[in-house]
């Protein structure tokens, strides 16, 4: 397999206030992986999101995608060279059906609404055709939005806790899903989880975030088993950390 570079960060700092949102970030993003993003609240992590997306401007470093500069570009340009985004909460019309939905998005993406069918089969939503958004369970109507998000066919795609709110015996079935349509697709992905079952299983690589820096980064295995990410994102303290300092602190 080829690892080629699709996202290059560089030296990515954001300040809000006193506070420092993200500290001299470096990271690239190969094509066709999945990273999973970890860190407790306020890490960094959406900060981190929102500048790959344009929504926030970093006030120093560069974002290369497929070698351009979008730093600081508009959301809507960088969707349009093939980032796309769902959020935590589905952005669903929620007294349409599923299907109206699909058939905004395409409409939005002037791609032909007979593509409906296809996409709804691919996600397995297709008993869920006609039924009203709003009152789809939460783990379909999860994969509703991440359906919407696939309809530009994106070339990388920002999940923002894809299993939030779904029901603990549902989130690896709504994963799975997810990650056979993208995998097939050849989309990059980077997800935001705070499951780490679901970071282990689905991630080929992971990034800790904690006080705006990424703390530890590679193999899922590696940097969940890492002494500091256990200790100050898992929450597991060691025996032997009495004497430890908080990185940043
Ligand atoms: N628009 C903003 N204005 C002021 N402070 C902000 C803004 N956005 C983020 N912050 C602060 O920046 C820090 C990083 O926040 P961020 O939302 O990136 O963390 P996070 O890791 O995504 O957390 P969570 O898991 O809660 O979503 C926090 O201290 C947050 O309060």
């Amino acid at each position: 397999m080829t690892s080629r570079t699709l996202i290059s960060a560089v030296g990515l700092h954001k300040q809000f206030g006193a506070v420092v949102a993200a500290r001299d970030i470096s990271v690239d993003i190969t094509a066709q992986t999945v990273s999973g993003l970890i860190g407790t609240n306020g890490a960094g992590k959406t900060t981190f999101v929102n500048m790959l997306t344009g929504y926030l401007k970093p006030d120093q470093g560069t974002i290369t995608f497929e070698g351009t500069d979008i730093t600081g570009r508009e959301p809507r340009d960088i969707t349009r060279m093939g980032i796309a985004r769902s959020f935590q909460i589905p952005q669903l019309f929620t007294s349409l059906t599923a299907r109206e939905n699909l058939e905004i998005a395409l409409g939005i993406a002037k791609s032909p609404l007979t593509r409906a069918n296809e996409i709804l089969a691919q996600f397995g939503l297709g008993a869920y055709a006609n039924s009203v958004a709003g009152n789809l369970p939460e783990g379909v109507r999860k994969l509703l939005d991440i359906s919407l998000a696939m309809v530009a066919e994106p070339k990388v795609l920002l999940l923002d806790e894809p299993t939030s709110g779904v029901a603990s015996d549902e989130k690896f079935a709504v994963m799975d899903r997810v990650m056979d349509v993208i995998r097939a697709a050849g989309v990059t992905v980077l997800f935001v989880e705070h499951d780490m079952d679901i970071v282990r299983r689905y991630s080929d690589r992971v990034l800790a975030f904690y006080d705006g820096a990424i703390l530890a980064a590679g193999a899922p295995d590696d940097v969940l088993n890492n002494a500091q990410v256990r200790q100050y994102i898992i929450g597991e303290p060691l025996p032997t950390t009495a004497n430890a300092e908080a990185p940043h602190a």
